[in-house]
């Protein structure tokens, strides 16, 4: 059970302003007003320097963002988290709701280096966030109660859509929609190459992938239509769509991007475990 909040405290905190608590803070910053009750926590003071001035948010050492702040979204490495927790202990009280994305790392595990009681979050959240086109996966740990789970909700709604699950299916839900769009960008970039090949100028073979990934993507999201159904609409008899197909196949991709997002889940199991 989480006690309420403490009155002075609000706004968000993240620790550890890299990659993803960019994409986080740049996606919240776009409501209006939101830059004032956002504070970012960063080891590296260039780093805190740079978030500043691109953002506009606050930067303060874990003190005092835990002092001004209910929500404290951890955004650093799974490997760092045991030592930043350990940092971070002293200053969290059950008035906190801790938000954790770090891969792989079971809220179990975070409720144990903090208080007794505190309540936490774990979100897999993705990059196009950035973009207000998040994925942002959630699941409670044993003392975060409803209010809890709607607060992380609506914060991340703000950056994209937002799912609840039981936390048992996370590592399979970071290895799709965590890691995901790192597939589509790999693809693209592979794409690319096939247009260069081709003859195609790299510009143009850009524009023509980084427009086909958006229609499909918009056919998948909108046309109520199974991806099969989808991409028999393409593939005509005796056509090039065919052709192409047959060479995936032979090359084995299915079974290629099979086998790669369950090695990523196997990863994120892996990362979860504590350091020995
Ligand atoms: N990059 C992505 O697309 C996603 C990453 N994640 C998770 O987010 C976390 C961060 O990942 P990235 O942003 O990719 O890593 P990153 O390496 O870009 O960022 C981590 C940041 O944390 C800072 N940091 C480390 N220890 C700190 C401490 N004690 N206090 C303050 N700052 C500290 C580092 O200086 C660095 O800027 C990881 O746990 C990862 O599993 C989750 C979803 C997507
Ligand atoms: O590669 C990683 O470990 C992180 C987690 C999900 C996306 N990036």
């Amino acid at each position: 059970m989480s006690s309420a909040p403490t009155p002075q405290r609000s706004g968000l905190a993240v620790v550890g302003g890299g990659k993803i608590g960019e994409a986080l803070v740049s996606g919240l910053v776009r409501r209006p007003g939101a830059a004032e009750g956002i504070v970012v926590v960063e080891r590296s003071p260039e780093r805190a320097a740079e978030l500043v001035s691109r953002h506009g948010v606050r930067a303060l050492d874990l003190a005092g963002a835990a002092a001004a702040c209910r929500v404290l979204l951890i955004a650093v490495k799974p490997q760092d988290v045991d030592a930043l927790l350990a940092d971070l202990a002293p200053h969290v009280d059950t008035g906190h709701l801790v938000v954790s994305v770090a891969a792989g790392v079971p809220t179990s595990r975070v409720e144990a280096a903090l208080p007794a009681g505190v309540p936490v979050v774990r979100v897999m959240p993705n990059t196009p966030a950035l973009v207000d086109e998040g994925m942002s996966v959630l699941s409670a740990g044993a003392h975060a109660g409803a209010t809890d789970l709607d607060e992380a909700e609506e914060l991340l709604s703000a950056v994209g859509q937002v799912r609840r699950v039981p936390e048992k299916q996370q590592d399979a839900v970071t290895a799709l929609s965590g890691s995901g769009p790192a597939y589509f960008f790999y693809l693209v970039e592979a794409m690319v190459d096939a247009g260069i090949l081709l003859g195609l100028p790299r510009a143009l073979a850009a524009d023509l992938i980084v427009q086909t990934a958006l229609g499909a993507a918009t056919m998948l999201r909108d046309s109520g239509e199974h991806p099969v159904q989808l991409r028999e609409a393409v593939t005509s008899p005796g056509g090039t769509t065919i052709a192409a197909i047959r060479e995936l196949e032979r090359h084995g991709v299915r079974a290629a991007l099979i086998a790669a997002i369950e090695a990523a889940h196997d990863r994120s199991v892996e990362l979860g475990r504590p350091a020995e």
